[in-house]
C-alpha cells in the first residue's frame, strides 16, 4: 500500500502491525480463532481506526484490488465458493469503511465482529472420463 499512489497518503503512518491485525480480523470473520477480539479490542477498535479518514471510492476500490492480490499471493483457498464469500464480505466491509470514515459519521461500535460462512462445499474440476475408463 505504501508503494501505491492512491493509498500511500492513507497508510503513510500506519501501525507496523497492520497486516497482522487485518489478517487476525479476517480470520475471525471467516470462522477462525477470535484473535482480533482477544488482542485488539474487537469491532469497536476496528471501527475507530477508520473514523475521520475520509476514505474515497477510488481508494476503496484500489484497496479491494490489492487485498485480492494478497489473497492470491498468500494462497487463500481458491475454490469459487470461498472466493465468492470473501469478495462479498470485502465489498460490503470496504463500502462501510467509506461511510464510517466520512466526516461527522457516528457509526455504532457496540456490535460483534461479523461472521461469514459459505454453505456450498468447494467445487473442484473433475477429471474428464475417457473411453478407456468408462
Ligand atoms: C472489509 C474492509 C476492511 C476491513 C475488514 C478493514 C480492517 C481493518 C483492521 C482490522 C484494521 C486494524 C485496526 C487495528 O489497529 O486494530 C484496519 C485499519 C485501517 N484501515 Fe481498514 N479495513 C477495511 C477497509 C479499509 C479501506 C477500504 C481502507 C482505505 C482505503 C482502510 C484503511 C485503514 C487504515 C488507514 C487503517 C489504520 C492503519 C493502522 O495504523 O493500522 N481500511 N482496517
Amino acid at each position: 500500500m505504501l508503494a501505491d499512489d492512491l493509498l500511500e497518503p492513507v497508510f503513510r503512518d500506519m501501525d507496523p502491525g497492520h497486516p497482522r491485525h487485518v489478517a487476525d480480523w479476517l480470520g475471525e470473520v471467516f470462522g477462525g480463532p477470535a484473535r482480533y477480539s482477544g488482542t485488539r479490542g474487537g469491532h469497536a477498535h476496528m471501527i475507530s481506526r477508520h473514523q475521520g479518514r475520509g476514505i474515497t471510492e477510488p481508494q476503496r476500490r484500489r484497496w479491494v484490488s490489492l487485498l485480492m492480490d494478497a489473497a492470491d499471493e498468500t494462497g487463500l483457498p481458491a475454490d469459487p465458493e470461498f472466493r465468492a464469500a470473501f469478495a462479498g464480505y470485502v465489498e460490503w466491509g470496504s463500502r462501510l469503511a467509506v461511510v464510517f470514515s466520512a466526516p461527522g459519521a457516528a457509526p455504532a461500535t457496540d456490535e460483534p465482529v461479523p461472521r461469514r460462512d459459505w454453505a456450498v462445499p468447494p467445487w473442484a474440476p473433475q477429471p474428464k472420463k475417457t473411453s478407456a475408463s468408462s
